[in-house]
């Protein structure tokens, strides 16, 4: 594929920039890529300071991060809370996950079919709990949404969910009205690639016409702007 010009969107999460790699998804759809394994142990801190800051008034029992890339974050949370044990949600069937309580999710990454699973063990840490449901990006919505259904039908409460950025809105129909749970740190539109321009997509973007959403908060203020990189 060729290469996409500008090759960064610059963002800003939890008031700091940083300039994503843009990376085509189709020849004519790309994506700013938020690879979280890849930010450093500093951007950790940031993000779970953040995200305790945003919750800390909610009181969660117990933080639920969804694998993969929600792993990191979940447990910065957890340790801000001084929770000690968390829950993974899984994506690969692992073997011991025979028995596991499934739901089903479309991921824009992989383009595919993927299922949340949640391991029968884990039920007993989320009976009855307030739950603090944590992921790297809520885009389509359909991985939080996925990871909300465990949640309950492990019997808890999910009194949260947070997400380091949002890409785009479509997350806000799949999830209705638990889309009012939701809180990001930043936020990134999806691209339109023309003649190997990458154009912010209008459905997709956000900004101030759009109206700004309590769920995005301030530190949404300089986003949607080209990175100098
Ligand atoms: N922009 C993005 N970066 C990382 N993971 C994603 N999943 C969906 N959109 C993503």
């Amino acid at each position: 594929m060729n290469p996409i010009i500008p090759e960064t969107f610059g963002v800003d999460i939890a008031g700091e920039t940083f300039d994503l790699p843009i990376i085509a998804l189709s020849d004519r759809r790309a994506i700013a890529l938020l690879m979280v394994i890849e930010m450093g142990v500093r951007f950790g801190d940031l993000v779970g300071d953040a995200m305790v800051a945003r919750f800390a008034a909610l009181k969660p029992d117990i933080v639920v991060g969804s694998a993969t890339l929600g792993i990191p974050a979940a447990i910065e949370v957890s340790r801000r809370f001084g929770l000690d044990q968390y829950v993974i949600l899984q994506k690969s069937p692992k073997f011991h996950l025979a028995e596991a309580l499934v739901e089903d999710v479309r991921s824009i990454t992989t383009g595919g079919s993927q299922r949340l699973l949640l391991d029968r063990r884990s039920i007993a840490l989320l009976q009855g709990k307030r739950v603090l449901v944590i992921d790297d990006v809520v885009a389509t919505g359909s991985s939080m949404a996925a990871a909300i259904r465990l949640v309950r039908r492990a019997g808890a409460e999910v009194v949260g969910a947070g997400a380091i950025l949002a890409e785009g809105h479509a997350w806000r129909h799949a999830l209705g009205r638990d889309a009012d749970l939701v809180t990001t740190l930043g936020h990134i539109p999806q691209f339109d690639i023309v003649d190997g321009i990458a154009i912010p997509d209008a459905a997709t973007e956000y900004t101030a016409r759009t109206g700004a959403s309590h769920a995005f908060g301030q530190d949404n203020r300089n986003v949607g702007r080209w990175s100098a990189g």
